[in-house]
Order: C-alpha cells, then sequence, then structure tokens
C-alpha cells in the first residue's frame, strides 16, 4: 500500500521540485488539493490530516499556521521554513550530523528540513567542534555563493522577468550579520557564539558553496588542513550523499577555479579542504533545491517511513 503524502505549498520553488522527485514513484500517493483552495486552512487541514506525511513548503507563518492545524497523531509534519529548526520539540532534518539523527527522524511526528546555507556550513564544521580540534568558542567566519532559486518565486522572477542592471553581478545581502539561518547554524554546530556570515547570490539558477575560513594556530591541536581533511572523510565515510575530496584536489578544480553548481541534480553534498599549514577554507557544496530543500525533504521522509533513504534521488 502507497504512503499517503500532502505538499502544503505545491505552487512554490520547493514544492514544486518535491513533486517532482515523488510523482513517478508507486510507494507513495500525493493527495491533490483543490488548486483554487491551496491557501484555504480548513481545506488544508483534512489533507494535512489523510496524510502519513506532510511537506510544508510555505512561508514561516503559512508553516506555523500548517503546523497548528494536525489533530492526527500519526502524521508526519517536514518543514522546509525556518520556524522550527532549533525548536525543541523538532527534530533537526540532517540525518548525517550524528549516529543516533536516523532513529530520531523515524521516531518523531516532527521534522524541520535545514536550511541551504545552514546544511553546507553545519556539515563542514560540526564535526571538527565534536572531535574536539575547534573550540565551541571558535570565531568563525564564512560566506555562501548561492542560486538565485534559493529566494524562491519572488527572486526567481526579479532575475528572470525584471532583471535589473544591477543583476548582473554577484550581490551580497543579510549584511547586517543576522542572516535568519544563525540560529541553526550556532546551535547545530555546538558554536557558543553565531558565526559572521554573508551570502551573495549570483545570476544562475541553483547551486550553492559556503566556505569558511580557519586559522589553525587557533584550533585546540596542532592540526594540518589535510588532517582536517582526513577527520572528515572519516566522519562521513558511511554516508551516501556525502563526498570529501582529497585535500587541495585541483583535479575538481577548472584551472584552479571552483564549480559552485556541481552538485547540482543531486542530493550532495561535497565537502573541500584548501590551504596551507597557518590557514584553510573548508568548503561544502550543495545544490540548494536538493540537500538545501526538496532533495532533503524526501531523504528525511524516507527514514522517516523505514524506506531506503536513497528511494528516488541521486
Ligand atoms: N528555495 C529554496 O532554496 C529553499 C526554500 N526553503 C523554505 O521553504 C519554504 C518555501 O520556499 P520556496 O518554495 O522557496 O518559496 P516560494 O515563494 O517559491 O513558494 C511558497 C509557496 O507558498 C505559497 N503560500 C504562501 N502562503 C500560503 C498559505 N497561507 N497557504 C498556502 N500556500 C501559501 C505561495 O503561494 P503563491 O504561489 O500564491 O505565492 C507559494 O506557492 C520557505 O519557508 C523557504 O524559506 C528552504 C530551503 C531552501
Ligand atoms: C538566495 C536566497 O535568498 N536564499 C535564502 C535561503 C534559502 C533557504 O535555505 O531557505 P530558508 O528560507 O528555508 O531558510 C536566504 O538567504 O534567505
Amino acid at each position: 500500500m502507497a504512503f499517503k503524502v500532502f505538499v502544503d505549498g505545491r505552487e512554490g520553488t520547493t514544492g514544486l521540485q518535491i513533486i517532482d522527485y515523488l510523482s513517478s514513484r508507486k510507494d507513495v500517493e500525493l493527495l491533490e488539493i483543490d488548486p483554487d483552495l491551496r491557501k484555504d486552512p480548513r481545506e488544508r487541514q483534512k489533507l494535512i490530516n489523510q496524510s502519513d506525511v506532510t511537506f510544508l513548503c510555505l512561508p514561516d507563518a503559512a508553516s506555523r499556521e500548517s503546523a497548528s492545524l494536525v489533530t492526527n497523531a500519526d502524521t508526519c509534519i517536514i518543514d522546509a521554513s525556518t520556524a522550527f529548526r532549533t525548536h525543541p520539540d523538532w527534530v533537526y532534518g540532517l540525518p548525517e550530523i550524528a549516529p543516533e539523527q536516523r532513529d530520531l527522524l523515524k521516531k518523531s511526528k516532527k521534522i524541520a528540513n535545514p536550511g541551504c546555507h545552514a546544511t553546507a556550513f553545519v556539515l563542514g564544521v560540526h564535526p571538527l567542534i565534536k572531535a574536539g580540534i575547534m573550540p565551541p568558542d571558535y570565531p568563525a567566519c564564512c560566506y555562501s555563493i548561492t542560486g538565485y532559486s534559493g529566494g524562491g518565486k519572488k527572486l526567481i522572477t526579479a532575475y528572470e522577468q525584471l532583471h535589473t542592471p544591477s543583476l548582473d553581478s554577484p550581490r551580497h545581502y543579510a549584511l547586517g550579520l543576522v542572516h535568519k539561518h544563525l540560529p541553526e547554524m550556532t546551535v547545530r554546530t555546538g558554536l557558543t557564539a553565531a558565526p559572521v556570515f554573508t551570502p551573495v547570490v549570483a545570476d544562475f539558477y541553483k547551486g550553492l558553496a559556503v566556505t569558511t575560513f580557519v586559522h589553525t594556530r587557533l584550533l585546540t591541536k596542532k592540526v594540518t588542513p589535510a588532517d582536517i581533511r582526513q577527520l572528515l572523510a572519516r566522519y562521513y565515510q558511511d554516508e551516501p550523499f556525502i563526498r570529501v575530496f582529497p585535500f587541495d584536489d585541483a583535479n575538481n578544480l577548472d584551472n584552479g577555479f571552483f564549480d559552485v553548481q556541481g552538485c547540482n541534480n543531486t542530493n550532495r553534498a561535497d565537502i573541500f579542504v584548501f590551504g596551507n599549514p597557518e590557514q584553510m577554507a573548508v568548503i561544502t557544496r550543495i545544490d540548494n533545491l536538493g540537500k538545501g530543500a526538496s532533495g532533503a525533504a524526501v531523504q528525511c521522509m524516507n527514514i522517516h517511513l523505514g524506506l531506503d533513504e536513497a528511494t528516488g534521488l541521486v
């Protein structure tokens, strides 16, 4: 028998991509909402409570509203918004973060899907803190380069239809240094203070890479960038969606240039370490709509339902 799945927000960027992942699966039955009623709380409530799994692909306020409509104790909510990512009652949807995470995702009916920048930052940094090599009070500094689909329908329209000349070049944003992913970037790595972080959006549809800079003299042990690469490779050695590349891997650069779009159309996260004995850059690359949003949400659904977690994903 197929699992009943409802996508609340199916006309949005994340929702459409989840539908794309699921529509050809035989083990999933997609519950359809009347397009004229897709924002009607009563209709959404009916479908949410008929489902085994509901994905919320909505702005934060609408996600909170949908989460409050659940009356069926067997319905699992997987929320793509920022609303619950550091909430103690919700399980963070990053299975690779800890050995016990998959078990928690299996048991919980409330799963908070990570943010795209946060996914890349956390994957690169949390193993270093966990290993005691990066102290929790490390003054972390990072930036992200992202495609414009990360900003949803509004930003896609701005780039693809309005496109003023300033959109030709990459654009820094969140310059108040209070980006909405900072709480999860702090809590989910174990840092005691938020990293300094600015994202940069540029004129390409999707693909994202977060670079974190590390001074080796501020670490707790004398380690080289190659040691850090080794630690990350060991940490993720059994992970189906994470690849850690050799230290200073020029083979995966194009004449020295990094390809931010190298994970597009996959649910993969690729981790690289570059640098010299004094300083290093840890770079994690994802598809912001794959491991950064919809792919990760489907991976969590698979785990929750006890299926092979790679079902329908590459
Ligand atoms: N894009 C990305 O890379 C990522 C997005 N996310 C998060 O996922 C969520 C969805 O983002 P995204 O898909 O990009 O956003 P979009 O703006 O592309 O889509 C949001 C959808 O929600 C619909 N909507 C808004 N309010 C309601 C409501 N009250 N009831 C029902 N539907 C409603 C919108 O309707 P309408 O079509 O009429 O505008 C739209 O279709 C957000 O919380 C975002 O932060 C998370 C990770 C990455
Ligand atoms: C380019 C762009 O605007 N990207 C979004 C992040 C997309 C994402 O991860 O989504 P959440 O909104 O769910 O956190 C931003 O930086 O706010």
